[in-house]
Parts: structure tokens; C-alpha cells; sequence
């Protein structure tokens, strides 16, 4: 089955994630993939959807942020593209205040994770509200740097808005937080991300395994149960897990019950809810850190091992 692309822009207010949309759906355009996006705005009119060409599927999700009031929302308006057109790719513009790791959370719903490729966080950081960033208040602080430590790619904007040796050491601060990521300082998102990101796949190509998203640097796996599982199996796997897996979610049948479960499990605590519908038994893992081949081997031996 083909996977459509998931590329996710993420940035505090006026960072210039508007501004690179622009650049990469023209970039698309000419490389002849077929886009679509999805636009989050806090407020209840959208402002940014005119900068969206009128052939380009949009969905715009208004009111609301994506990664906590309105995550169902998001899932019902991916799938609607996915059944409604033929795509390559979709673009992901979140709200200034949007976490990446409960947005990519949110994309990854046990019912689209088959059909999805997340292939890079992007994070718009503008140097200047970075470098005054002091002046902000803690949370805002922790969210932009929670913004650039999830990245995949940083684009340093607005570079034109500061000194060269500041610049140089905004670019160190960013590099120090994010490591892996790559750093790319801008003007007016003037970049060709369509290089970036196949450069970062190809760097890390030899990591990818089936279902598993290797070139991002938040890991993503999905794992599919065939039967019921032992609940007590099940639950000493959970015990098991290390603080580097942050989520897991998905549809779960135990013990030869009829019932399908719909279980989620962050940072350490887990609940269950009866699903409506039979769904799939299919679980996503969202983690720093994780050894997919060990994953798919335990939770291949709860499935063999039957139920209690
Ligand atoms: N000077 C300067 N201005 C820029 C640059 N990039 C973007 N801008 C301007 O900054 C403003 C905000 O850019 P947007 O692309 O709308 O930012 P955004 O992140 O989509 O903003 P929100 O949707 O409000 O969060 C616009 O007026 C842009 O023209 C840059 O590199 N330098």
C-alpha cells in the first residue's frame, strides 16, 4: 500500500511557517506531486488560507489547537483526504502553540498510521523572539524550545533581522539542543527542503525497517496484532517500557473477549476504553529512542505465546 507523505510545520507565531508553505507547495508543484494541506488556527477565522493555491486540497481546522482540543478533528480531516484524493503529500501547518510530539501523536491514530509516512518535523524558529526570548514567559519558553529540540529540520528565519555573530550564536544554542537535527539559517524560509529532507532520509536510510519511520528523529512504529493477546503478557510488556517511549496507543482485543479495547499508554500510565467498532488490532509507538526489531520480536512472542 502506498503511504502518503506527512510533513508537519511547526514554529511559534509569526515565525514564518505561512511564508515556507508557500515555497514548498510551489516546490511540489513543479516536482508534480500531488499536495494537500490541513491549516490550524487558535482564533476562529482563518487567516492564512488564502496563501493556499485554490486547486490544493485544504482542510482548515479553526478554533482550537490540534494537539490537545481538537486531535479528533485532525484524524477525521486526514482521513477525509486521504479517501477524497489521490496525494503525495500532506502539509501540516500547526498553531504557534502546537507541541510536536502531540501532534505527531495526533497523525499517528491506529486507524491512518498504516497509511501515513511522517517523513520530518520542521521547526520555523525566528531568531529575533529567540534571542529575546528572556523576555517571554516560562511556558512560551519551554514551547519554542520544545519546538526546536523536536525538529527535524530548523529553519533559523528572519536572519536578516540580526547581527552575524548573533546569528552564530543562535545557530550554536539551537545545535546544542538538537543535535541530530539539521540548522538552516533563512531569510523569508528561503530554502530547498525538498534536498534537506531527502538528504536527512538518505543519511539515515539504512536504519528504515518496515513500518518504521526511521529517518525522523522522534521514532514512530506500528505493530499489528493478528488475535487476541494475553492482558497479563500484555501488561508486563508495558512495565517493561523505558522512559524513551513517550506514547503508545491502539486497538486491542485480550483474552478471547469479544470486546475491542481502546488503549493508550503516556509516560507511564495507561487506559483502556471500549472501542464502539471491531477495529484493528493496531498499536503506534511514539519514543525517542526505540529498537524496532526487539518491539516487533516481543510483541510477537505475546501474540505466539496466546491468550491467558
Ligand atoms: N524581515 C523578515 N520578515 C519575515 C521573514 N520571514 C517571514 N517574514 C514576515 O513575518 C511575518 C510572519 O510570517 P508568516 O509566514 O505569516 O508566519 P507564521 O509562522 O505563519 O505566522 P502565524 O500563522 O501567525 O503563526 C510576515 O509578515 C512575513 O512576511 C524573514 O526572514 N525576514
Amino acid at each position: 500500500m502506498k503511504k502518503v507523505d506527512v510533513i508537519i510545520l511547526s514554529g511559534f507565531l509569526g515565525s514564518g511557517k505561512t511564508t515556507l508553505l508557500q515555497k514548498m507547495l510551489k516546490q511540489e508543484q513543479e516536482a508534480g506531486r500531488k499536495t494537500a494541506v490541513v491549516m490550524n488556527e487558535v482564533g476562529e477565522v482563518s487567516i492564512d488560507s488564502d496563501s493556499v493555491p485554490e486547486e490544493t486540497p485544504l482542510k482548515e481546522l479553526l478554533n482550537g489547537c490540534i494537539c490537545c482540543t481538537l486531535s479528533g478533528k485532525l484524524e477525521i480531516k486526514l482521513s477525509e483526504l486521504l479517501h477524497g484524493h489521490e496525494l503525495d503529500v500532506i502539509y501540516i501547518e500547526t498553531t504557534g502553540v502546537a507541541h510536536p510530539v502531540e501532534v505527531l501523536d495526533t497523525c499517528l491514530s491506529p486507524m491512518l498510521a498504516e497509511k501515513l509516512r511522517i517523513r520530518s518535523i520542521i521547526t520555523l524558529l525566528d531568531v529575533m523572539s529567540w534571542k529575546e526570548r528572556h523576555s517571554l514567559s516560562i511556558p512560551v519558553r519551554q514551547l519554542i524550545t520544545e519546538q526546536v529540540k523536536h525538529a527535524d529540520i530548523v529553519v533559523m528565519n528572519k536572519i536578516d533581522c540580526i547581527r552575524d555573530d548573533a546569528r552564530r550564536a543562535v545557530e550554536e544554542e539551537v545545535r546544542s539542543l538538537n543535535p541530530k537535527g539539521a540548522v538552516v539559517p533563512t531569510t523569508f524560509a528561503d530554502v530547498d527542503l525538498n534536498e534537506l529532507i531527502q538528504n536527512e532520509r538518505q543519511q539515515s536510510g539504512d536504519h528504515v525497517k518496515i513500518h518504521a519511520d526511521g529517518h525522523l528523529h522522534i521514532k514512530t512504529f506500528v505493530h499489528s496484532f493478528q488475535n487476541p493477546v494475553s492482558q497479563q503478557l500484555f501488561e508486563d510488556f508495558l512495565r517493561s517500557m523505558p522512559d524513551s517511549i513517550y506514547r503508545i496507543k491502539g486497538y486491542l482485543r485480550f483474552d478471547e473477549k469479544k470486546e475491542t479495547l481502546f488503549f493508550q499508554y503516556s509516560y507511564g500510565m495507561t487506559s483502556y476504553e471500549k472501542a464502539d467498532l471491531k477495529m484493528k488490532n493496531t498499536l503506534v509507538f511514539i519514543g525517542d529512542e526505540m529498537d524496532h526489531e526487539e518491539l516487533s520480536r516481543t510483541l510477537m512472542e505475546i501474540e505466539k505465546k496466546g491468550t491467558a
